[in-house]
């Protein structure tokens, strides 16, 4: 009889997943996902349960990796909030089992993982397809996901220059203050992103807040909001105009309003990349849509359980 599962939450988690291990079994995942083997991965399109009295969504992303022997679902609740609020507007569980006897091995807070396998996973696009000489970083939002992703960005890249831009002031002068390294905080979305060589939007918009116009020829767009079929954060224009790349093939035609209100073509998964089966095209402009994957939990958590156990083997 198995004995309870281990509980390992925020502040814990945080001294056990570090970029610089996460980083390479990251990209290792996303190329198996795309090698579409089940004994690799099996990984449905995550369910969604609406909670329509609160404007939020239930995730359901389970995940199978045979020859990882890792089996793993995050259970995540998503809200659309009113600027603002104080209320997070995503909040996860991950759980990790034995699969050869289905118990729960461990049940971890969410939070840590996803905002940094989130940020992972952009940093992997942009090292895959931004271009080499790549000076300036825009990022729009200013929440979570705009701080990992300034952390990983800036220890992965040499960015001459970070450009912030969030609809409220409130919202910049926060995250100047919890950024480690130097930030020029821009007053329009456009500001933040004529001339930029990368831009992330990590926001919680549901109309576009990123346009073509703006877009210099040859950035790389990473797109992390918006991930209702209803929901947009980029225009048609670039959407149209770039070579759109995604975690997931399915995933984007289901759940991105990006790609199934624009009609545009998913040209790659990042795995497709990763694998060598698809092209970078680097010179092009590029959209990265990532909508996140359950993969990307399992391994973090499976990363996260082997520090812990090593952790506790030492005491
Ligand atoms: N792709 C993935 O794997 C993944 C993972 C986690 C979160 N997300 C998504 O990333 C986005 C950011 O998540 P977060 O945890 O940083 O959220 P957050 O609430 O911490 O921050 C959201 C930011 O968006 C801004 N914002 C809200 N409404 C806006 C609007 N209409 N126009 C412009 N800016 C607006 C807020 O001011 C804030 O700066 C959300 O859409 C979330 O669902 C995606
Ligand atoms: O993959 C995730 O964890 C996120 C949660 C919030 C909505 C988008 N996807």
């Amino acid at each position: 009889m198995a004995g309870p599962p281990a509980v390992i939450w925020e502040h814990e988690l945080e001294g056990l997943l570090r970029y610089r291990e996460l980083l390479p079994r990251l990209e290792e995942a996303l190329g198996k996902f795309s090698s579409r083997d089940p004994a690799e991965v099996i990984q449905p399109v995550r369910m969604t349960v609406p909670l329509q009295k609160h404007h939020g969504f239930l995730g359901l992303m389970p995940t199978y990796m045979e020859k990882n022997r890792v089996l793993c679902t995050k259970f995540v609740c998503f809200y659309k909030r009113e600027d603002g609020s104080t209320l997070p507007s995503t909040q996860s569980t991950v759980v990790l089992l034995d699969p050869e006897y289905g118990n729960i091995k461990a049940v971890m807070n969410g939070e840590v993982i996803t905002r940094m396998r989130t940020a992972a996973a952009s940093a992997i696009s942009a090292k895959l397809l931004m271009c080499p000489e790549a000076e300036v970083l825009a990022i729009l939002g200013s929440g979570v996901q705009a701080l990992s992703h300034y952390e990983v960005f800036t220890e992965m890249f040499s960015f001459k220059e970070v450009r912030v831009w969030s609809r409220t002031g409130q919202g910049s002068e926060r995250f100047c203050r919890s950024v480690s390294g130097p930030v020029r905080v821009c007053v329009s979305a456009e500001e933040a992103v004529r001339g930029a060589d990368v831009i992330v939007t990590v926001t919680r918009c549901t109309e576009p807040v990123l346009f073509g116009q703006w877009v210099k020829p040859g950035a790389h767009v990473a797109a992390v909001g918006a991930c209702r079929p209803n929901w947009r954060e980029l225009d048609d224009v670039l959407m149209k105009e770039a070579v759109v790349y995604a975690d997931s093939r399915e995933g984007a035609m289901k759940e991105s309003g990006d790609v199934i209100l624009s009609g545009a073509e998913v040209f790659a998964e990042l795995g497709d990349v990763i694998n060598g089966t698809k092209p970078a095209l680097r010179e092009k402009t590029t959209v990265f849509k990532s909508l996140g994957m359950g993969v990307e939990d399992a391994v973090s958590a499976q990363l996260v359980f082997d520090q812990w156990e090593a952790k506790s083997c030492k005491s």
